[in-house]
């Protein structure tokens, strides 16, 4: 056992020319400066803050989208900062993300059950049949079944989309996904549905998210702790609950009270739910039902 977290974010500094194509207005801004966490296996860390915060930059530097211009990112005690440009095979099945539009990562003119079984292959899963069967158990795990893998995408909802996207990270068994945004575009409804699912596929599986999002209700809802971003400054960060209840930073306060409560009961109440469905052995909720707000 080793109290060592999955990943640990240290000092992690982004900056990018802002100014436009004269060379005498360009200078670097620090859209992420100085920023500092951890997260552990298995656990939800949130990251929210308002619009150009620099959440989504955090998140695409961390998957190595982004550049880094100072700090360090340990993965499972491996600083990926020095990997070079492109990082390992296996950090990139390790480390998976959803984000706010599945459609754009989608072909439309492939069936969706392909993006599972291409991700399977870019990651050496021998054996068209091995990948079929890997495609049509990360299905079943979202709530979808086999017959979903043959649709196109534009014979599917939104809501269904997300859930393939959930699945093609899934399939890879990854260690983290980072979800940016992944409930942002959906109805209220659909994006209860997908959050009681992730949470779900984590108490199955173990996974660690880092969830992004600017919608506090959501993010009380899933995680277990939260940094919140202003200007690219990680000003506050704590339990999620003791951050609802106390908010320290003036910027937090604000936030909280610009977001409506539209998911207002926190974690712990949603571990009870999800013990009692596993205690009455319910599968994932299927595409199309509606979950019961808890
Ligand atoms: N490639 C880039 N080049 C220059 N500036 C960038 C680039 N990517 C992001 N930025 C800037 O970095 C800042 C942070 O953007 P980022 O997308 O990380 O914020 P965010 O908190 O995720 O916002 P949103 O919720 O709107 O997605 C913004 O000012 C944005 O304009």
């Amino acid at each position: 056992m080793t109290d060592r977290p999955l990943l640990d974010v240290r000092n992690l500094t982004v900056s990018y020319d802002v100014g436009g194509a004269a060379a005498l207005r360009r200078r670097k801004v620090d859209v992420v400066k100085d920023v500092s966490f951890h997260i552990g296996a298995g656990e939800t860390y949130g990251l929210v803050g308002e619009s150009g915060s620099g959440k989504s930059t955090t998140g695409r530097a961390i998957l190595r989208l982004a550049p880094l211009s100072g700090g360090v990112v340990e993965f499972d005690g491996t600083d990926i900062t020095t990997m070079g440009r492109e990082a390992p095979l296996s950090y990139r099945r390790d480390v998976q993300a959803v984000f706010q539009d599945p459609a754009a990562s989608l072909n439309p003119r492939h069936h969706v059950g392909r993006a599972v079984t291409d991700a399977l292959r870019r990651h050496g899963v021998k054996g068209r049949a091995a990948r079929h069967d890997r495609a049509v158990e990360a299905f079943e795990q979202v709530g979808l079944s086999a017959a979903h893998l043959q649709r196109f995408p534009a014979e599917m909802s939104g809501g269904q989309l997300q859930r393939v996207a959930i699945a093609r990270a899934l399939s890879l068994k990854p260690r983290l996904v980072i979800c940016d945004e992944a409930v942002a575009a959906l109805d209220l409804s659909t994006q209860g549905q997908i959050v009681n699912l992730l949470a779900d596929l984590q108490a199955a599986s173990g996974v660690s998210y880092l969830f992004i999002a600017h919608d506090l209700g959501v993010v009380r809802h899933i995680c277990d702790r939260i940094g919140v971003l202003k200007k690219g400054v990680l000003v506050e960060q704590g339990g999620a609950a003791e951050l609802f209840a106390d908010p320290h930073h003036p910027y937090t306060r604000t936030l909280l009270a610009a977001s409506p409560a539209s998911h207002p009961e926190g974690r712990e109440e949603r571990r009870a739910a999800r013990a009692a469905r596993r205690e009455r052995g319910d599968q994932p909720a299927p595409e199309g039902d509606l979950v019961a707000s808890r």
